[in-house]
C-alpha cells in the first residue's frame, strides 16, 4: 500500500505537514539526510512515553476518499485506546492547487502495549491510508518519519525513513488549495460530475440529478428584475422576503428549492464534496425557477449562491478570518454559467440580537447553524466570505430596525437598482 500511496503522493520530502492542536497549525517538513536539525514544535510537546503516528487519507478516487476520511475519524474514535488523542492534520506542497491531503495526528501515550500499532497495520493493509510513526532519535532532539507498508503476513515494516524538520508556516493557508470543485463549484457540469460519481453508493443522487437542467444559461435574463436576500439564520431573510413578496407582487423562491427537500437531511450526512454540490445543484435548480418566473413577475429569492459558497469556504478554512482565501482570489468568483442575480442584499445582525431572535424563535438548528452559535470565528469567516464575493457582490443591510423599517430599506435600494 504504501508504494502505491507513495506514487499518488510524488514530492513527498517537498511537502509541508500540519498538525491542528487547540486550533492552532503547527508544521513541520521531511528530508532524506540527516542536517542536526532541532525537532519541530509539534514533537517538543510530547513526553517521553508518547508516541506519535500520521495518517493521510488519499485515493485516485476522490468520493471515496472524502467518504472514508469522515469514517476514520469515528472509527478512531471507536476503537483508540482513551490515551490516545487525536488532531487533524493535513500535508501540502506549498501553493500547488489540489496538493492538500487531509487525515489524523495521533499521540498514544498509553503505558506498556497498546493496541494502536496493530490498529493502524490494519488499517494500512485496507484503506486508502498511509500511516507514518515518528521516533526520537537517541541525541534527543532529532525525529525521524517511518512510512509503513505491509508486507505479506507481516502486519507493517517500514517502507523509507525521513529525518522531520521544522517548517515555516506558509504564505497562504492550505486549506485554499483545494476549495474550488471540491468545496465550491463553478459549473453545472463540475457539481453534476460528483453526484453522478456517487450514484452507486447515494441512491438518492440519482433522484436529484433528475431534476437537474439539462444546460445552465447565464445570459438569459429574465424581463422583471431578480433579488436574493442573504444573511446568516434568523437575521430576518423569511419575514423580509415574504414581505417583499406581498409589497412587489413578485414570486418568492428559495434555494434550495422545495423539490430537493425530501433529500436535503441525507446530503447534509455526506462530506463536504457531496453536500456542497448537493447545494450548488440546487442553484442551477432555482436557476432556471428564476428564469421562468422572471417572465412574469419580480423573484424574490431566499439565499442563493452566496450562501452556498460563504459556508462552503468558511467551513474548509479554519481558525482566524486571516485564514480564508485573500480577498480578489478566484474562490470567490460567480460562476460564469449562474444566472446573476439584479440585486443580492445581505442582512447583518450584532450576534447577541440574532441569538435573541434564534431563542424567541426556538426551532431546531442545522449543525452548521448550531457551529455559528458556538464558534465565533466561523460566523466571522462566513460573514466576511459574504462580504468578498463578487459578480454580483452583496449590498448590506442593517437588519437590527423593526421589520417594517429593514422592508423600507431594501425597497429603497430595489427601487434605486432595478427601476421598480
Ligand atoms: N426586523 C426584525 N426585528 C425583530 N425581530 C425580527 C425581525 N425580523 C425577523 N424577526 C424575528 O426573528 C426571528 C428570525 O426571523 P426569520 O425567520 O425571518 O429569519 P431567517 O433569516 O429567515 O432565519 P433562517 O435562515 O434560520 O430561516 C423570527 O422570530 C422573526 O419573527
Ligand atoms: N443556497 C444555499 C442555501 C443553504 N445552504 C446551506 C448553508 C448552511 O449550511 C445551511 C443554511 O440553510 P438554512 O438552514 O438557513 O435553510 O444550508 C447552501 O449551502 N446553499
Amino acid at each position: 500500500m504504501a508504494g502505491r500511496m507513495m506514487a499518488l503522493l510524488p514530492r513527498w520530502s517537498s511537502r509541508v505537514f500540519a498538525v491542528e492542536l487547540d486550533g492552532a497549525p503547527f508544521y513541520f517538513a521531511v528530508q532524506e539526510s540527516h542536517l542536526g536539525e532541532e525537532a519541530p514544535r509539534v514533537f517538543r510537546k510530547t513526553q517521553p512515553r508518547d508516541r506519535c503516528y500520521s495518517l493521510l487519507v488519499c485515493s485516485k478516487d476522490r468520493i471515496k476518499t472524502a467518504r472514508f476520511y469522515g469514517e476514520l475519524e469515528h472509527k478512531l474514535l471507536r476503537e483508540l485506546p482513551p490515551e490516545c488523542d487525536l488532531s487533524p492534520m493535513s500535508s501540502f506542497l506549498p501553493n500547488v492547487r489540489d496538493s492538500l491531503i487531509k487525515g489524523y495526528f495521533l499521540k498514544d501515550s498509553s503505558e506498556g502495549s497498546s493496541p494502536v500499532e496493530r490498529l493502524l497495520g490494519d488499517l494500512t493493509q485496507r484503506e486508502p491510508v498511509m500511516v507514518c510513526s515518528y521516533c526520537k532519535g537517541e541525541d534527543g532532539q532529532q525525529w525521524t518519519q517511518h512510512v509503513w507498508s505491509h508486507g505479506g503476513s507481516k502486519v507493517m515494516e517500514v517502507a523509507k525513513k525521513y529525518y522531520v524538520v521544522p517548517s515555516e508556516a506558509p504564505e497562504y493557508h492550505p486549506s485554499a488549495l483545494n476549495m474550488i470543485n471540491s468545496d465550491v463549484f463553478y459549473s453545472l457540469e463540475e457539481a453534476r460530475d460528483v453526484l453522478q460519481k456517487c450514484g452507486d453508493i447515494i441512491p438518492e443522487a440519482m433522484s436529484v440529478l433528475e431534476l437537474l437542467p439539462s444546460r445552465a444559461e447565464a445570459r438569459n435574463k429574465p424581463d422583471f428584475p431578480v433579488i436574493v436576500i442573504e444573511g446568516l439564520d434568523a437575521t430576518g431573510k423569511t419575514t423580509l422576503t415574504e414581505s417583499l413578496r406581498e409589497t412587489l407582487g413578485a414570486t418568492l423562491l428559495r434555494s434550495p428549492p422545495q423539490c430537493l427537500s425530501p433529500w436535503r437531511d441525507r446530503f447534509d450526512q455526506e462530506p463536504p464534496l457531496i453536500r456542497r454540490a448537493f447545494y450548488a445543484l440546487g442553484n442551477y435548480i432555482t436557476a432556471e425557477q428564476m428564469g421562468q418566473e422572471g417572465k412574469k413577475t419580480p423573484v424574490i429569492v431566499d439565499r442563493f449562491w452566496h450562501s452556498t459558497a460563504a459556508y462552503a469556504i468558511a467551513t474548509a478554512a479554519s481558525g482566524p478570518v486571516c485564514n480564508l482565501p485573500e480577498e480578489g482570489s478566484e474562490v470567490y468568483c460567480w460562476p460564469s454559467d449562474l444566472l446573476q442575480p439584479s440585486l443580492v442584499v445581505l442582512l447583518t445582525l450584532d450576534p447577541e440580537e440574532r441569538k435573541r431572535r434564534l431563542r424567541n424563535r426556538g426551532q431546531g438548528k442545522t449543525n452548521e447553524e448550531q457551529e455559528l452559535d458556538h464558534n465565533q470565528l466561523f460566523r466571522l469567516r462566513v460573514e466576511e466570505a459574504y462580504r468578498r464575493i463578487s459578480g454580483p457582490a452583496c449590498v448590506s443591510v442593517d437588519a437590527s430596525p423593526s421589520a417594517d423599517q429593514v422592508l423600507q430599506q431594501v425597497l429603497l435600494l430595489i427601487r434605486g437598482k432595478c427601476h421598480l
